[in-house]
């Protein structure tokens, strides 16, 4: 198993290329299932739950090639299996989005229920209750969801009693190819469900009101693939404009969308940062500053991120005064803390609020990575520690975060791959 060696570094300075979403190109992956032809995705980053993806889509008989240029080709004209096995599923949660699209094409689908992890129970009950009101059968037994319909899904008005970023998601790619319209209410708002729904439409649907919480569907007969850009990755540029932050450092991230960062931008320059955006880039200047604590409670965009509280938390650790972190998304997305503490960290968890005295430094020491942001808090952590701290089961840093080590080290850190 890798694990990273992070050396402490002093402030980051220079320029990162951001890569595309790895929560934009998911579903945008799945969504080729719908189409009739081949569909060609531009700025595909390379990460783990990437490739589980095209081995699903593979495993189903879509012809999926990884070209030159972080470019992927998906033919879907050869689908010739509608089981989506849990060997798969397991690795990656985002696998049920398969559900939605194949049962709106195909009729039927068997997917393994993807179950709990670290994070929390995450269970799919408002993806199988939307499709259920869509005309769908639904068992769940073994393990596996296993779906049907007679014919073709049915519009319905479909009220979500939470937020969720995946039934959202789900729900709207199912319904493109239902009879009739469909109406999504409580939809979640985030960009990249923005994103799917452009492609959707440009393959051929009739998709309105994406980014508010009402998305209206018109069911069409067919999708035709198309070209399409996956929206940068907000997560990976929050994640190296905090660790500027943290390092009092100067940053400036290209090929971002900082439209996309209000609310991370905001807590950031209440840190104290300097921050300047252009269309396609955004700056961090902390003019070598030790950044002041931060109060933060997640919520559904356009709301904090859940995915970039972990990160914060980290700055809090080092930052001047005190500064309370609510998780209002995740049951138990706080296992970063322990591992922060074990650096020196001055941190109480009460209930789901984590509520930190920074210090001056932290202290480097060996630590476990728990999921994927908790992983890049450390890094962070390990940026701004005295002495080295090794972080180990970095695998789920892979999952999420493209070149990590090679990217913060053209920042001038000093972050080595430990290959087991
Ligand atoms: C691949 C992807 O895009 N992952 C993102 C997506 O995950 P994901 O789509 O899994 O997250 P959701 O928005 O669905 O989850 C939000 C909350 O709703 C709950 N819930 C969800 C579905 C359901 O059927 N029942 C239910 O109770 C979840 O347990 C959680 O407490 O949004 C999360 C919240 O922004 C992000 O942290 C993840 O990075
Ligand atoms: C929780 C995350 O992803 P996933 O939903 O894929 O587990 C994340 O990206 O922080």
């Amino acid at each position: 198993m890798d694990k990273l060696l992070v050396t402490p570094s002093g402030p980051l300075q220079g320029t990162v290329v951001i890569s595309g979403a790895k929560n934009a190109a998911l579903p945008l992956l799945m969504a080729s299932l719908l189409a009739d032809s081949p569909c060609h995705f531009d700025n595909v980053p390379h990460l783990r739950d990437i490739n589980t993806s095209l081995a699903l889509l593979s495993q189903l008989g879509v012809v999926a090639e990884r070209l030159p240029d972080d470019v992927v080709m998906l033919d879907p004209r050869q689908v010739n299996s509608l089981v989506a096995p849990y060997e798969l599923v397991r690795t990656m949660r985002a696998s049920i989005l398969v559900l939605g699209p194949l049962l709106s094409k195909y009729g039927e689908a068997t997917v393994s229920l993807p179950g709990g992890c670290a994070i929390g129970a995450r269970p799919v009950n408002l993806h199988l209750d939307g499709l259920m009101q869509m005309g769908a059968t639904i068992d769940v037994d073994g393990g596996y969801v296993r779906a049907k319909v007679d014919g073709r899904l049915k519009g319905a008005t479909i009220f979500m009693d939470m937020v969720s970023v995946g039934a959202t998601e789900n729900l709207m790619m199912a319904a493109t190819l239902a009879d009739g319209d469909t109406v999504l209410e409580n939809a979640a708002r985030e960009p990249e469900i923005v994103d799917l729904a452009n492609c959707l439409n440009r393959m051929g649907a009739n998709i309105r009101g994406a980014g508010t919480d009402t998305i209206r569907i018109q069911g069409v007969k067919s999708l035709q693939g198309c070209r399409y850009r996956v929206l940068p990755d907000r997560i990976e540029t929050g994640t190296f404009l905090v660790a500027a932050a943290a390092t009092g450092g100067s940053v400036r991230c290209e090929s971002a969308a900082p439209e996309t960062l209000d609310a991370v931008l905001s807590k950031l320059r209440q840190a104290g940062a300097e921050i300047t955006v252009g269309d396609d880039w955004v700056a961090l200047d902390m003019k070598g500053k030790r950044p002041s604590s931060v109060n933060i409670k997640t919520s559904p965009h356009p709301g904090f991120p859940t995915d970039m509280q972990a990160q914060f938390v980290a700055l809090n650790a080092v930052a001047d005064g005190t500064g309370v972190v609510t998780e209002n998304i995740f049951e138990n997305r706080f296992m970063h803390v322990p591992e922060l503490q074990r650096m020196g960290a001055e941190i109480d968890l009460e209930a789901n609020s984590a509520v930190c005295n920074g210090i001056t430094q932290l202290r480097g020491a060996q630590v476990m990575a728990t999921d994927l942001r908790a992983s890049a808090c450390l890094v962070i952590a390990g940026l701004v520690a005295s002495g080295e701290t090794l972080i180990d089961r970095i695998y789920h840093l892979d999952r999420g975060y493209e070149k990590i080590e090679h990217k913060f080290n053209q920042l001038g850190a000093r972050i080595q791959r430990i290959s087991a």
